[in-house]
């Protein structure tokens, strides 16, 4: 693997979290030696913006000298790269928008990727990144994909059906984050930590958060802090006070469930009422981000696209960026680093079926990812929880391959935000509508013939 002179492309490139990225990528150039970064996106305009917006970076701050491209050709995207960043949100904003607001009309949770809106999303960003990973493993199969794009666990079973050797791996900040906010509030310091966590993407729990400067497990007098002061909103949180309801339902999961922490967003699976009677169905977290971040974003190309001379660069950068960095020095450096990351269970938590798409512990070197294994089964509460979430990701997966409409609807049903089989099928065939032209064409079909039951 080349060591030096490195080539990376952002799949996504016009990704309002580029930036964020880019400036960590230059942070640690001595770690991590690009010397060229290409931003590859179907939308030409996202392109040309966030170009204006590095290169500004670049000229206005003591940054390392790197080639910056940008290209919507597979072909120049991912030729001779040696990382791909992959961050893409396949039919955009508008499409989020839309998987939040229709399970909304029919009193079920609408979200980004939770719920029947992430099982809608994942119909979309399975294709796209599909499209992509096959442009790598045509171009650059020695690249590593360090990927973003989300739904990460339905992204993460497609891609691994289709290329099961894949040199990738799938990572969410949501935990990152959570224990920083964490820290933050309560006094302590992160680095310390050593957290210890199994679960699906966005749908998990702590074990133990072990501090080596306290030498002790933090994580009972943590639980017993989130029980008495919920937290406020932390600065770098991309500074919206959105996450004040995430922090506050996370009391009160503590409080009702106070064995582990668990992950911000079970808030929609096991307070589904509660987060529909608190949304707003006519103005949901999309329609925030595309009048916060995503606005955000294009006012500053444009101000640079104007002439601006002061520093017009006022991103909240997060951690988001410097995690990704992390895990790819991490692999090129063989650093064994620890990151929580997607990844197929193969017995890391024992007792959950083998092929599950899970998000433990890993140490990452110069052959990937390395999962931690429990040594203890997980408790029948959060398996049975688990068992039956993953087995509507599963049936989704094969919605998407299989083109089955009856699968998409076992899933719809399944999936641990719904109670009604009818709401599931009202939502399923509204959506199928709005994403055509971005979800395979879904047939009714016969239910599958089962085998013949020679045991009688
Ligand atoms: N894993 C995590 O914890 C985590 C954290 C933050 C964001 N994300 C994910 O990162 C992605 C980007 O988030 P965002 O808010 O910046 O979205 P965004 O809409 O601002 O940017 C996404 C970019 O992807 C481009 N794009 C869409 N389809 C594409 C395709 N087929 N090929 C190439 N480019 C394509 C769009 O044109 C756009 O420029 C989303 O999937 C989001 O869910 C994941
Ligand atoms: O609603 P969005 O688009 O702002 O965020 C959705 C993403 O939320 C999580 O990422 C958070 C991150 O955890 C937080 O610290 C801060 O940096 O904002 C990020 C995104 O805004 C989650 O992990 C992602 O999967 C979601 O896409
Ligand atoms: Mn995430």
């Amino acid at each position: 693997m080349k060591t030096e002179n490195l080539h990376i492309t952002i799949a996504g490139g016009g990704s309002t979290y580029t930036p964020g990225i880019i400036m960590a990528v230059l942070n640690n150039i001595d770690r991590f030696p690009i010397s060229s970064i290409t931003l590859y996106d179907i939308d030409k305009e996202r392109n040309d913006d966030m170009c204006l917006i590095i290169n500004y970076m670049l000229q206005n701050n003591d940054l390392p000298d790197v080639k910056l491209t940008q290209t919507s050709d597979p072909e120049t995207a991912f030729t001779d790269v040696d990382f791909v960043f992959s961050q893409i949100r396949v039919g955009g904003m508008e499409m989020r928008e839309k998987d939040e607001k229709i399970p909304l009309k029919y009193g079920l949770v609408g979200q980004e990727t939770c719920g029947l809106g992430g099982f809608a999303y994942g119909l979309r960003s399975i294709g796209g990144l599909l499209e992509i990973v096959g442009f790598i493993q045509k171009y650059s199969p020695q690249a590593w994909i360090l990927n973003y794009t989300n739904p990460e666990t339905l992204i993460s079973e497609a891609v691994r059906r289709v290329y099961p050797n894949v040199k990738m791996l799938n990572a969410c900040d949501m935990t990152i984050s959570l224990e920083e906010t964490i820290a933050r509030n309560y006094g302590y310091n992160r680095e310390n930590w050593i957290p210890k966590y199994y679960g699906l993407n966005h749908f998990g729990w702590y074990t133990s958060i072990y501090d080596k400067e306290l030498e002790r497990d933090v994580m009972p007098e943590l639980i017993q802090k989130l029980k008495d002061t919920p937290m406020k909103v932390a600065s770098f949180n991309s500074g919206d006070n959105s996450w004040q309801d995430a922090w506050d339902m996370l009391s009160k999961i503590t409080t009702n469930f106070p064995d582990q922490i668990a992950n911000n967003y079970l808030e929609y699976y096991l307070y589904s009422d509660d987060v529909v009677d608190h949304a707003d169905p006519n103005y949901t977290r999309a329609n925030q981000v595309m009048d916060g971040r995503l606005k955000h974003t294009k006012d500053v190309a444009n101000l640079i696209r104007s002439g601006a001379t002061d520093d017009v660069i006022d991103f909240d950068f997060g951690e988001h960026g410097q995690y990704i960095v992390d895990m790819a020095t991490s692999i090129l450096n063989d650093e064994h680093r620890r990151f929580m990351l997607i990844v197929p269970n193969y017995g890391a938590i024992p007792n959950l079926r083998e092929d599950a798409v899970v998000e433990v512990p890993a140490y990452v070197g110069r052959l990937g990812a390395e999962p931690v294994a429990m040594r203890h089964h997980i408790n029948d509460f959060h398996k049975g929880l688990m068992e039956a979430q993953n087995a509507a990701e599963k049936l989704l997966v094969d919605a998407f391959f299989e083109h089955s409409y009856s699968k998409a609807l076992q899933a719809f049903t399944l999936n641990q935000t719904v109670n009604s089989a009818a709401k599931a099928k009202l939502v399923l065939d509204e959506m199928i509508i709005a994403n055509k032209g971005y979800w395979p064409e879904l047939k009714e079909d016969a239910a599958p013939v089962l085998e013949e039951d020679n045991r009688i």
